[in-house]
């Protein structure tokens, strides 16, 4: 057999480095997983004949239009859109659509990559793709969102299908805004079909589809706890954001006997040492979804809270930790904080929340850490339960959806174990999910031949 000219990694990374200039989020979504692809694959002759970590890193396309619209004082505005579709070797593209200013291309990127493996992660048969806006919704009136979604679905929808790429919410996308966009598409098309996914419940939407993120990555993080004989009771969590999925992770927290202090958002956080009971969290949904309002006014309504201005909530003492707002929020200092005040776990909501020299430190400490792409796998995987369901038009039972969310965690829990375990003692489950992610596309890639 022919021997083929290996890169190595550094010369690798460089290649990633000069081909996407300007885009530091997808060289480090792309390094993180090449440091442990490259020890998985040097033995591999035919992942290296068919260049498949380099065609990962290279999306199947990129799609970027103009989004016009009207606010409601007559001005045009003018925003671009995006889809990044990345690879669908394994299933349809999917994936969410975030609204945030800080929406570039190569976030979305970033993002689509680490969808790819995510998605595959979840044993369900998806690629990965993510899109969005650099629009901000904060401040904008309902009608002015409505008309920005329309518009958006207006290019966006000849890119998408049921069975070619399935989108949903992220940041600054939720029932709402997918609501608008469902219902654009329905309009534009004359098709009712599953193109959407975290649609209303009356429109083909699935039961625990909001919930399933921040559950899904407490599952995980119990999952690794039980590994070492233990569980959450009693033990105290910091959680950063306020959105979707900060909010139902601190909820599943309380449910399994744990002690909440921290939420946040993009301008503080706040520290209630009481604890963030079910009754603060239904507060919070509603402060952030229907009042719209900021994450400082929780210490007005409650006493026993402080705001911290412009601070991330990784200085208070805990004993788990679920990054849950947005990428690179948790820094090495931080990273060393956490360690050094006794967090023994630390379970990703967000997407790569920790920047690569967090990663290490927490890598270094030896403790439980689960990255985005194992941790916060569970919403996609409701979203892909809700496929099937269109599919089949028909809606499962509320149980049926808990224990397949359940079973879909410890089974992207167990790839971990398989493919992650160093030692008797400790598990990397960065380099599992990286691996177990990378096999199951590479080899369908590989069925594919070179396309
Ligand atoms: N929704 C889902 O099902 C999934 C989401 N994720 C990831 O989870 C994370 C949160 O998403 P989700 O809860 O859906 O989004 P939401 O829009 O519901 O909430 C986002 C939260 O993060 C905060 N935030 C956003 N940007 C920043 C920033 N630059 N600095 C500090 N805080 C920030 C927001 O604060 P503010 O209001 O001030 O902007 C808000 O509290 C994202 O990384 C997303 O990609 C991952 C898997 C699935
Ligand atoms: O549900 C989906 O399709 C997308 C979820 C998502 O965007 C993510 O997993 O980061």
């Amino acid at each position: 057999m022919a021997v083929h000219d290996h890169v190595d990694l550094p010369t690798f990374i460089e290649g990633v480095k000069k081909r996407n200039p300007g885009q530091p989020e997808f060289v480090q979504a792309v390094q993180e997983v090449a440091e442990d692809i490259f020890g998985f694959i040097a033995d591999k002759e035919e992942y290296h004949e068919y260049q498949i970590l380099r065609r990962m890193a290279e999306p199947d396309r990129i799609i970027s239009f103009r989004v016009c619209w009207e606010d409601d004082k007559g001005n045009i505005r003018v925003q671009r859109g995006y889809r990044v579709q990345n690879n669908n070797a394994i299933g349809p593209y999917k994936g969410g659509i975030r609204f945030h200013p800080s929406v570039n291309e190569s976030v979305l990127k970033f993002l689509a990559f680490e969808q790819t493996f995510k998605n595959a992660l979840t044993g369900l048969p998806m690629g990965g793709a993510k899109g969005g806006s650099n629009f901000n919704p904060k401040g904008k009136s309902i009608h002015e969102i409505m008309r920005f979604c329309q518009s958006f679905m207006t290019e966006l929808y000849r890119h998408v299908g049921a069975d070619v790429d399935v989108p949903a919410g992220d940041i600054g996308v939720g029932a709402r805004e997918i609501g608008f966009m469902f219902g654009q598409y329905k309009r534009i098309t004359n098709q009712f079909t599953g193109v959407l996914t975290g649609k209303g419940l009356e429109y083909g939407g699935s039961l625990i589809r909001p919930e399933a993120t921040g559950y899904g990555a407490v599952y995980f993080l119990a999952n690794m706890l039980a590994t070492k004989g233990q569980d959450l009771t009693g033990k105290i969590a910091v959680i950063s954001g306020s959105g979707n999925v900060a909010t139902h992770a601190a909820e599943k927290v309380v449910q399994l006997g744990g002690k909440v202090v921290t939420l946040s958002d993009s301008e503080g956080f706040v520290h209630d040492p009481d604890g963030i009971t079910q009754e603060k969290i239904d507060w919070v949904k509603a402060h952030k979804t229907k009042r719209r309002g900021r994450i400082s006014e929780y210490a007005d309504a409650f006493a026993s809270a402080s705001f911290h201005a412009g601070k991330t909530p990784w200085g208070v003492p805990c004993d788990v930790a679920l990054p849950c707002a947005t990428q690179n929020e948790l820094l090495g200092e931080d990273a060393r904080t956490l360690v050094r005040n006794g967090c023994i776990a630390v379970s990703e909501g967000a997407n790569m929340p920790t920047d690569l020299a967090g990663v290490h430190v927490f890598k270094d400490a030896r403790i439980l850490y689960a990255p985005g792409k194992a941790a916060n796998a569970g919403g996609v995987a409701v979203s892909g339960l809700e496929m099937s369901q269109n599919s089949e038009r028909r809606s499962w039972k509320e149980s049926e959806l808990q224990q397949l969310l359940l079973d879909i965690m410890e089974g992207i829990h167990k790839s971990c174990l398989t493919y992650g375990r160093v030692s008797d003692d400790y598990v990397d489950y960065v380099k599992g999910a990286n691996i177990a992610g990378f096999k199951k596309v590479a080899d369908a890639m590989l069925a594919y031949g070179v396309v």
